[in-house]
């Protein structure tokens, strides 16, 4: 059974159109790459995944539901901007998700959190904004969730940890999941990719695993990105 599925989908801001009738089936068991330019729509289209924005027209379904609570529980959401509340320690946080998620795995945090070097007991707002994005990582990654929607998860850190977030993405997420990951640093994360989604204008122009379309091009993804969406 598909994990993702749009038929139709569409989204109009006033008169903005963000995402022009996407038609998109994603299995599960992948890592895909959401990419495409400045306002393409690929936060759009996440949002609508998490049902935080509701479809003009067309549908998405998650894992055989309409976006709500019962999708909710099985997607693990990190999104493009700092969620984190500034007075809490890391500790603190990790009991709140502990409260809030059934799926979400502390020792799994922990281990994350011990190999990334960053104390428990420090309140948020003394943490710079590379290190609170790995903790928004980590306690994204450790819930055992179905769909992991990773809105450009890694633009902070720096490129020896992005590595870290990039195997901890990979070894964090089992077979029966999806992640799908929208970012600009596509060389970074593309040897990571299963999958590769292009949006261009609210519209897919290319979707295709990440190896068929090396081969069939000649080149890698990032380099494909260069010359599809060239200014
Ligand atoms: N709240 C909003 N109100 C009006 N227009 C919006 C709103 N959010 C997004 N848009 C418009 O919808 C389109 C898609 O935006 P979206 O944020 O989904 O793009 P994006 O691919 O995530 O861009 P970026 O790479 O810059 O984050 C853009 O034209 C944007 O200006």
């Amino acid at each position: 059974m598909a994990m993702i599925e749009c038929r139709n989908l569409t989204k109009y801001y006033g008169h903005t159109r963000a995402l022009n009738g996407v038609d998109l089936t994603i299995e599960k068991g992948q890592i895909v790459g959401l990419l495409g330019p400045n306002g393409s729509g690929k936060t759009t289209m996440i949002k609508m995944a998490n049902g935080l924005l509701q479809p003009t027209n067309g549908s998405i379904i998650i894992d055989g539901h309409d976006p709500g609570v019962e999708s909710k529980s099985v997607v693990a959401y990190l999104p493009d901007r700092d969620f984190l509340p500034e007075y809490m320690t890391v500790d603190a946080l990790f009991k709140m998700y502990g409260d809030f998620f059934t799926d979400f795995n502390r020792e799994k945090a922990e281990k994350m959190l011990a190999s990334l070097d960053i104390r428990r007991d420090v309140a948020i707002k003394k943490l710079s904004k590379g290190t609170r994005e790995k903790v928004q990582l980590v306690l994204i990654m450790s819930r055992d969730a179905k769909v992991y929607l990773l809105d450009e998860p890694i633009a902070g850190v720096d490129p020896a940890a992005r590595d870290y977030i990039l195997k901890t993405i990979i070894s964090n997420y089992c077979e029966d999941a999806i992640v799908m990951i929208s970012t600009h640093l596509i060389a970074d994360i593309e040897s990571i990719l299963d999958d590769v989604i292009f949006l261009k204008d609210g519209n897919v122009v290319v979707h295709e695993p990440a190896d068929q379309l090396r081969e069939e091009r000649g080149k890698s993804i990032d380099g494909l990105f260069r010359e599809v969406f060239k200014c």
